[in-house]
C-alpha cells in the first residue's frame, strides 16, 4: 500500500470505529477480516494510526476545538464536526511532525487516496501546522487523557500521582502470559518460548507470569495450543493468588465471564475439588469451556445465573470455601488495552455499576461457609468501585472481616503489594493493568447462632430452612 492508501484505510477504519457502538478492537478485527488484501505491515501501520488517535483523543480534540471544530460559531451556526479526516489531519501534523504540504498532498482524490481537502480542512492545516500535541494551556485532565466522568474521583484518589499515573495509562499494554501449573513449570514455558524466538522474562509479582517483549502470534505456539500458556495480564493473574484456593476445596467464581480467573483458580487447585463458574451471560460461559478443555482442567462446572439473586445462590448458601467476585466495573484499569473505553462508554455507567456491584457482593457472600473467604476484585482504579465497596460491605456484614492480602497469599509465591491490606495495582507503580482485590473472611459461626440469612428470612416471615 502507498502511504496515501494507508491514510485512506485509517480514515475508513476510524470512521467505522466512531460509528459502531462496539469496542475499537472488535471493530478493527472485523475491518481487517473483511479486507484480507491488506498485508501485515500495512495493517500494523493503519491500526497504529487509529489506536494512536484513540490514545491522544483529548489533546487532539483540544486542538480541533481551538481551530473551530465541533462547536458553534459566534453567529450560532454549527462548526464543522470532528470526523476521522479532521482527527487524522491533526494527528499527522501535531504528533507525527508532517509538514502542511506533505499532509495536503495525500488528499488528492486519486485512486485509493482521500478525497480532496475542503476549505475548512485547508484552514485546519494552516491553524495547526506550526504546533505540537502538547500545549501549556491544556488542563491536566486533557494532558492525562481522562474523561470528565472519571477526572474528579481519580484526581482526589491519586493526588499528586494523578498526571503520572494517567500518563502511564497512555502507552500500549505489554503482553503477559500465565503458566498453567497443571501442564508444566514456568521454566519449561520460558524454554519453549525461547526456542520459538519469543523474547520473554518472568513477571515481577506473579510467580506464574511471563512478560513477552517482542510481537509474536502466541496462539500459534504449540505450548499455547497444548494449554501450558494462557494470555492474561499480570494484575489479573493475582486475583487467583489472593483467593489462594486449595486442592479439594469448593470454590465459586461468581462473575466468571470468559473464564480467565476460573482457569487460574482451577489450575492452582491441581484439578482437585470443584470450581463453579457462574455468570449471567450463558454465551460467555459456553465459550469459556473451550479454554477449560485446552488447559486440561476437569474440576470446573458452569452455572448460568438469571441474576445476582438467582435462587441457586440461596440453595447453596454457606457451602463454599472460596467465592470470587470479579465484578463488572468501569474498566478504568484497562485503559492501556482499550484506549477508546475512556471516551465511548459502551457499557453501563457508574450510577448503574455501583449498586450492581454492591448487590452482587451481597448475594455472592451468602455462598461463603463460616471460615471461608470472599474475594472482591475489579479492573478499576476508582475508589468508589473498590475500597468504598469493601468498606460498606463490611459495615453491613459484621460476620465478615478483612484478611490482609499479605496473609491470604500462598506461601512461596512472593509477596503482593498491599495498600491498607488490599491489593491495589496501577501501571505507573507496578507496570500491570489497574487492578484491585480484597479478601474477606466469614467468621466461624458461634454454636447455635442464626446466620445472616436466617435473620433476614425471619424478618421477612420466610422459612429459612429451605435449601
Ligand atoms: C469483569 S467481568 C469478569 C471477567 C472474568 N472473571 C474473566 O476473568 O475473564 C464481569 C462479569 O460479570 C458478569 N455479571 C454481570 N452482572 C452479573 C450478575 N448480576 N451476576 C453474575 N455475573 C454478572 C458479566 O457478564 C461479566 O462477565
Amino acid at each position: 500500500m502507498t502511504p496515501t492508501a494507508r491514510l485512506q484505510a485509517a480514515i475508513d477504519l476510524l470512521t467505522e470505529v466512531l460509528a459502531t457502538p462496539r469496542p475499537a478492537d472488535a471493530v478493527a478485527s472485523a475491518f481487517f477480516r473483511a479486507r484480507r488484501y491488506i498485508g501485515a505491515k500495512d495493517r500494523t501501520d493503519v491500526a497504529e494510526k487509529v489506536y494512536g488517535i484513540l490514545r491522544r483523543w483529548a489533546r487532539l480534540h483540544w486542538w480541533l476545538n481551538r481551530a473551530g471544530y465541533g462547536g458553534a460559531n459566534a453567529d450560532g451556526t454549527a462548526q464543522p464536526a470532528v470526523d476521522a479526516r479532521a482527527l487524522l489531519i491533526a494527528d499527522e501534523l501535531l504528533t507525527r511532525g508532517r509538514s502542511a504540504s506533505s499532509v495536503a498532498e495525500h488528499f488528492n482524490g486519486g485512486k485509493f487516496a482521500p478525497l480532496p481537502l475542503e476549505a475548512h480542512e485547508r484552514a485546519l492545516i494552516q491553524a495547526l501546522e506550526t504546533h505540537t500535541l502538547e500545549h501549556p494551556q491544556q488542563p491536566d485532565a486533557v494532558v492525562a487523557e481522562v474523561p470528565d466522568w472519571a477526572a474528579d474521583t481519580l484526581r482526589n484518589a491519586l493526588g499528586e500521582r494523578f498526571v503520572p499515573e494517567m500518563q502511564a495509562m497512555l502507552g500500549a499494554a505489554p503482553m503477559d502470559l500465565r503458566v498453567n501449573p497443571v501442564k508444566g513449570t514456568r521454566e519449561q514455558a520460558l524454554a519453549a518460548l525461547a526456542k520459538a524466538g519469543v523474547q520473554a522474562e518472568p513477571t515481577k509479582i506473579s510467580a506464574l507470569g511471563i512478560r513477552v517483549r517482542n510481537r509474536f502470534p502466541i496462539a500459534t505456539l504449540k505450548a499455547f495450543q497444548d494449554g501450558l500458556l494462557e494470555i492474561q495480564d499480570e494484575g489479573s493473574q493475582l486475583v487467583a493468588f489472593a483467593a489462594n484456593p486449595q486442592p479439594g476445596q469448593q470454590v465459586v467464581d461468581f462473575c466468571a465471564g470468559a473464564g480467565g480467573k476460573t482457569l487460574a483458580i482451577a489450575a492452582m487447585m491441581a484439578n482437585k475439588g470443584r470450581v463453579i463458574a457462574c455468570d449471567v451471560l450463558d454465551g460467555r460461559l459456553k465459550r469459556a469451556q473451550e479454554r477449560f478443555r485446552r488447559a486440561g482442567l476437569h474440576n470446573i462446572e458452569t452455572r448460568p445465573l438469571k441474576s445476582a439473586r438467582d435462587p441457586w445462590v440461596k440453595r447453596h448458601k454457606g457451602r463454599f470455601d472460596r467465592v470470587v467476585v470479579d465484578a463488572p466495573c468501569s474498566g478504568t484499569g484497562t485503559w492501556r488495552r482499550n484506549p477508546d473505553a475512556r471516551w465511548r462508554q459502551l457499557g453501563p455507567g457508574l450510577s448503574e455499576l455501583l449498586p450492581l456491584q454492591a448487590e452482587i457482593l451481597d448475594s455472592a457472600a451468602r455462598l461463603v461457609r463460616p471460615g471461608g473467604r470472599l474475594v472482591y476484585a475489579t479492573c478499576s482504579l476508582l475508589p468508589e468501585e473498590n475500597q468504598d465497596q469493601v468498606t460498606s460491605f463490611l459495615a453491613s456484614h459484621p460476620d465478615f472481616t478483612l484478611l490482609p492480602v499479605t496473609e491470604a497469599w500462598p506461601e512461596g509465591m512472593g509477596a503482593p503489594p498491599s495498600t491498607n491490606g488490599m491489593l491495589s495495582l496501577s501501571p505507573a507503580r507496578h507496570d500491570t493493568d489497574g487492578f484491585f482485590a480484597a479478601v474477606m473472611v466469614r467468621k466461624e459461626a458461634a454454636a447455635g447462632a442464626p446466620d445472616a440469612d436466617e435473620l433476614e428470612a425471619e424478618e421477612a416471615g420466610e422459612d429459612a430452612t429451605e435449601t
